[in-house]
């Protein structure tokens, strides 16, 4: 098991008023699935991914990160967790500016000191399988946004994370670049056994997942599962969001 989040709570408080926005989350993540958590708008998606990252605490319950605890750890064990075993993916990229592609590629190893040769290797290596090498030397503002994506994708990868958080991959993407994007997160799975867990609202991007979890008012409101056939996931994921009012299934290609 990659992941178990076990009866995770999590309120916010804003004055004297506490506000419940997790409520008894259970799922877990196993190794090489691509996972994917749609719901409707504040049912608490995002919160959940930033706990798991170790950005916010949580109120209680239990997350495992191959079976280690998170919230057990200190603050230089979590930076190392972050830097080493998480790779994340952000909706608006986070690529830096100044940096080629292949530089920005390079980052987490970087952070860590490693020696130049290996890590080259490595990033040749990653932008070859996304199939964005041609593009190595170009800085970010000379590339498009699925490219600029594949290249995030790239660089979660750098340190063979236990786990890629990805929030919201495609939501600047159209329906090719995200497809480009979400096909990147399946080679990563196919050649490097990489574990993924993707909040989306995208529909077509989630049909791709092995598994969906639907959140709803802060719990898991149902898992669906892809039994091989896409479409047929696509039509049941957008069944469950009809189900769920307010859910998006806008999103279909
Ligand atoms: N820092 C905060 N302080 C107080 N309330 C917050 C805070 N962050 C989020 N919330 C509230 O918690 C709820 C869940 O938010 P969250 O962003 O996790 O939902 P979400 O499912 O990711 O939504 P979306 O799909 O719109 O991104 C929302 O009602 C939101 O207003």
């Amino acid at each position: 098991m990659m992941l178990q989040v076990n009866h995770l709570f999590k309120s916010y408080q804003t004055g004297k008023v506490t506000y419940p926005v997790l409520k008894d989350v259970c799922f877990e993540v196993n190794k090489g699935e691509f996972v994917g958590i749609m719901g409707a708008s504040g049912s608490g998606k995002t919160t959940m991914l930033n706990c798991i990252s170790c950005f916010l605490p949580f109120d209680k319950g239990e997350i495992r990160l191959k079976g280690t605890q998170l919230s057990q750890l200190n603050e230089g064990q979590i930076a190392k967790v972050r830097n080493e075993q998480l790779g994340f993916v952000f909706q608006d990229f986070m690529l830096l500016d100044g940096l080629t592609v292949f530089e920005n590629v390079c980052v987490p190893k970087v952070i860590k000191n490693e020696p130049y040769k290996p890590m080259e290797k490595k990033a040749r290596e990653l932008l070859k399988m996304f199939g964005i090498e041609h593009i190595a030397d170009k800085f970010p503002a000379e590339i498009s946004g699925g490219q600029k994506q594949r290249v995030a994708v790239a660089r979660s990868l750098m340190n063979d994370p236990l786990l890629i958080l990805a929030d919201e991959p495609t939501g600047n993407l159209d329906s090719r670049s995200s497809e480009a994007v979400i096909q990147a997160f399946i080679e990563a799975k196919e050649q490097l056994g990489a574990t993924t867990l993707m909040v989306t609202h995208d529909t077509f991007s989630a049909s791709y997942c092995d598994r969906v979890i639907m959140m709803k008012d802060g719990s898991v409101h149902s898992e669906l599962v892809n039994h091989g056939d896409r479409k047929a996931f696509l039509e049941d994921l957008l069944n469950v969001l009809r189900e769920l009012n307010g859910g998006d299934d806008h999103d279909v290609a």
